[in-house]
């Protein structure tokens, strides 16, 4: 580990006390990796069962295991399936926190690149509605990629301030999550360039602009609905110091307890404004459990909640609906029609949530991106792919996740198909490996044409 800023070092000793060189040691032990289920797709028990790497239960998340770093999980093509999302361990704690039933309204304010909006959205199981925002153009776009690649399809991408959702949305979500902006001081030994950059004046920087993130947050809230505050900072202006504000400013907040784990430390009343509430906070510090430093707070609004409205039926022209069902006819589970809506020649799928009223907001993403319709026929997409499980289309082509041909699918390549793959129809295929969708193909007898997105290629 190079050289750690001197003031934060003091800072951490005055802060730490005889816990310090503890915590100064932990530098010298290597960071852990971790991996995180997508429970979306795959259900834990059976992702172990097929899981080529060796993995070890993180203690404090469920669905979330330490994996070795020589096994590169983001080039195996389970990762191109959406089945997990890699994440540091201690990332993985604020959204495993904070409880989410499905049909929920759920927002995750400082979305990107989406490591807990993807759990959030996996939590809801595909009913309700999550709004994911960002209020970076560039990071919102790799968001609604994580979101897509997740299968979720109940949400919406939004690039918007705090400030302007906020009227969009007053008192309307039954969970928030704050993943704030920050310091990033915990963040020293995964990433040391965030040291490089770190200087005194940014705690109190980043202070102002969570003072304005969490004030807008808690008027998106429902009376009763909960908000979950983090970061990934050990200093106390963005921590108790920023909890305290909360608490003085907005009575109808109180904090909650926070499911424990040994390894957690409490809030330090003492490092805010001596608000003995502020115990309820978590603080991870990495000399006590395997993961960087991170700060939770719970909190709750108070009042009752109120049961969320519905999304009132959209209207498909003749023609759109007759490519749609032509093509429907070959998908097995339930979309219903009454959720379609035609923009143009796109073709989306949206939540239970009646968006109509927000004219104005900018969205990378309304809904599931299902596809388009072209003269004569309707073609889907990726995403349309990627939330998909096997059984639910008619036609598909089922490949080892060792086949040599999977690599090439993911590179673009045409596929030969063997005697037996040669499916009875030429057309669309569901490209799966193991079972779990990649892609579309489209069949030409023992050719299979690749539509794998070329901006979907990486690494593979
Ligand atoms: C800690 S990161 C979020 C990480 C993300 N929650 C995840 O788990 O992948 C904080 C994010 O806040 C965004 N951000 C910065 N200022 C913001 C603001 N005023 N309002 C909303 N988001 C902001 C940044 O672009 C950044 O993506």
């Amino acid at each position: 580990m190079e050289q750690l800023p001197q003031l934060f070092l003091s800072r951490m000793k005055e802060m730490l006390q005889e816990e310090y060189p503890a915590f100064l040691k932990s530098y010298e032990v290597p960071r852990k990796f971790g991996l995180r289920v997508n429970t979306n797709k795959i259900s834990v028990e059976k992702f172990l069962e097929i899981s080529p790497f060796s993995l070890t239960p993180i203690p404090w998340v469920s669905g979330g295991f330490f994996y070795r770093e020589d096994e590169r999980p983001s080039r195996h093509p389970y990762y191109a399936a959406g089945l997990y999302y890699l994440q540091e361990p201690s990332a993985m704690t604020p959204a495993d926190r904070l409880e989410i039933l499905p049909g929920e309204y759920v927002l995750d304010l400082c979305a990107a690149p989406g490591g807990k909006a993807t759990a959030l959205g996996a939590k809801l199981q595909g009913k309700g509605f999550l709004v994911a925002n960002d209020i970076s153009n560039s990071r919102a776009k790799a968001l609604l990629r994580n979101l897509e690649l997740f299968g979720i399809r109940n949400s919406m991408v939004t690039n918007e301030t705090p400030g302007r959702l906020a009227g969009y949305f007053p008192e309307f979500f039954d969970k928030i999550l704050v993943d704030a902006p920050c310091s990033g001081e915990g963040m020293f030994r995964k990433d040391p360039n965030v040291a490089k950059t770190w200087d005194e004046t940014r705690p109190e920087y980043f202070g102002k602009i969570q003072k304005d993130i969490i004030a807008n947050a808690i008027s998106m809230l429902k009376p009763g609905g909960k908000l979950l505050y983090s970061t990934c900072t050990f200093s106390s202006v963005e921590n108790e110091g920023l909890i305290s504000f909360v608490l003085e400013n907005f009575p109808q907040m109180r904090l909650l307890d926070i499911a424990p784990y040994d390894g957690f430390a409490s809030g330090n009343p003492a490092l805010g404004n001596h608000n003995e509430q502020l115990k309820k906070c978590v603080r991870i510090f990495p000399h006590r459990m395997e993961g960087e430093g991170h700060f939770l707070a719970l909190m709750e609004k108070q009042g009752n909640l109120s049961p969320s409205q519905e999304l009132p039926k959209t209207k498909l022209d003749k023609t759109s609906q007759k490519l749609l069902e032509n093509f429907f006819q070959n998908v097995l589970t339930s979309y219903d029609f009454q959720h379609i809506e035609v923009r143009g020649s796109n073709v989306y799928y949206l939540s239970d949530k009646d968006t109509s009223n927000l004219k104005g907001i900018k969205f990378l993403r309304n809904g599931l991106f299902l596809g388009e319709l072209k003269k004569n026929r309707f073609e889907p997409s990726q995403p349309f792919a990627m939330a998909l499980s096997s059984e639910d289309y008619a036609h598909t082509l089922n490949l080892s996740a060792s086949d040599e041909r999977i690599s090439r699918y993911l590179k673009g390549e045409t596929l030969l198909l063997t005697e037996e793959e040669i499916p009875k129809k030429n057309g669309w295929q569901l490209v799966c490996t193991d079972g779990f969708p990649l892609g579309w193909g489209k069949a030409v007898g023992n050719t299979l044409k690749n539509k794998y997105p070329s901006g979907w290629r990486q690494m593979y």
